[in-house]
């Protein structure tokens, strides 16, 4: 992709157009175009006026849906306003995540949306096709792992993100599904090596999460979660490999942040847990 910056206002915009312009608090205004000189914009929004450079002014998409896309591509300009709002106009009616082809890009609620995540929802996704279904982690897992069956080779899907995006709840989610699908028979005494991947998760976060100042249960570490599969598509196997843990937090902690979780449950845990 060549991505170009204006420097007069683009052929798209003349007076009367509705734009967004950029404003130092707001991010995105959207407003009238009142006025073209050389390389200045004035705009007219609901509450200023801003005099703007062409670069920082946008075609706003006049026949855009209230309740937004589900897959970016469909927007008529996919640049940073128009994108900002798709997600803003969906996160608004709790729909979290939304497609940009086959990327799924999810926006934190910061608030436990069960529903998103029933066992009845992955029998939904099952076999459907990609993009039939709302944007989901579980449609991602679908389509990597029916891949893997059709192509027989390995799938890779990387997660990616800011602290406290929500990187491990999706991974979290992802593992589910996969767990799911590949899930062996219920054996009544034995621990599947599924339920054993799934367990895997909290001691993981014992011994690698912190509380920092932008995540409670922040991961101080990177992580390789391989998941092997044997030739009916049931789980074999699991390999979790992890990456350059923040080991100075082990011994400097600066306030208001903490020590890794496990410290904090073993001064929690009643005297007869604690086995040394
Ligand atoms: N899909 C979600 N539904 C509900 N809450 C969520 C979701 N995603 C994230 N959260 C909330 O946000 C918090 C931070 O998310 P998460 O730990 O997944 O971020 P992260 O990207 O892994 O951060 P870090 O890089 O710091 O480890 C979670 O503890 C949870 O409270």
């Amino acid at each position: 992709m060549v991505v170009t910056k204006c420097t007069v206002a683009p052929s798209s915009i003349v007076v009367g157009s509705i734009v967004w312009v950029e404003d130092p608090e707001a991010a995105w205004l959207d407003g009238e175009v009142k006025e073209i000189k050389g390389e200045e914009i004035t705009v007219k929004c609901k509450e200023k006026t801003i005099v703007a450079k062409a670069s920082n002014v946008h075609p706003k998409d006049p026949e855009f849906p209230p309740s937004g896309v589900e897959d970016m591509t469909k927007l008529a300009y996919l640049h940073e306003p128009g994108v900002l709002e798709n997600l803003k106009c969906r996160f608004d009616i709790n729909e979290i995540y939304t497609y940009t082809a086959n990327i799924l890009i999810a926006v934190n609620p910061f608030q436990r949306l069960p529903h998103l995540y029933a066992s009845n929802m992955m029998e939904k996704y099952k076999g459907a096709a990609f993009g039939e279904l709302s944007p989901h982690p579980f449609a991602i897992a679908d389509s990597a792992y029916r891949q893997m069956i059709k192509e027989r080779i390995s799938q890779a899907i990387l997660v990616s993100g800011e602290s406290g995006a929500g990187k491990t709840e999706s991974t979290k989610s992802l593992m589910q599904y996969l767990a799911f699908m590949g899930g062996q028979e219920k054996n009544s005494e034995k621990r599947s090596v599924e339920q054993k991947v799934l367990e895997s998760n909290p001691v993981l976060e014992a011994f690698g999460n912190a509380k920092t100042v932008r995540n409670n249960n922040s991961s101080r570490f990177g992580k390789f979660v391989e998941i092997q599969f044997n030739e009916k598509g049931r789980i074999s196997g699991a390999a979790i490999r992890t990456y350059l843990l923040e080991r100075s937090r082990v011994c400097q902690v600066s306030d208001p942040e903490r020590n890794y979780h496990c410290f904090y449950m073993l001064c929690a845990a009643p005297p007869e847990v604690i086995v040394l």
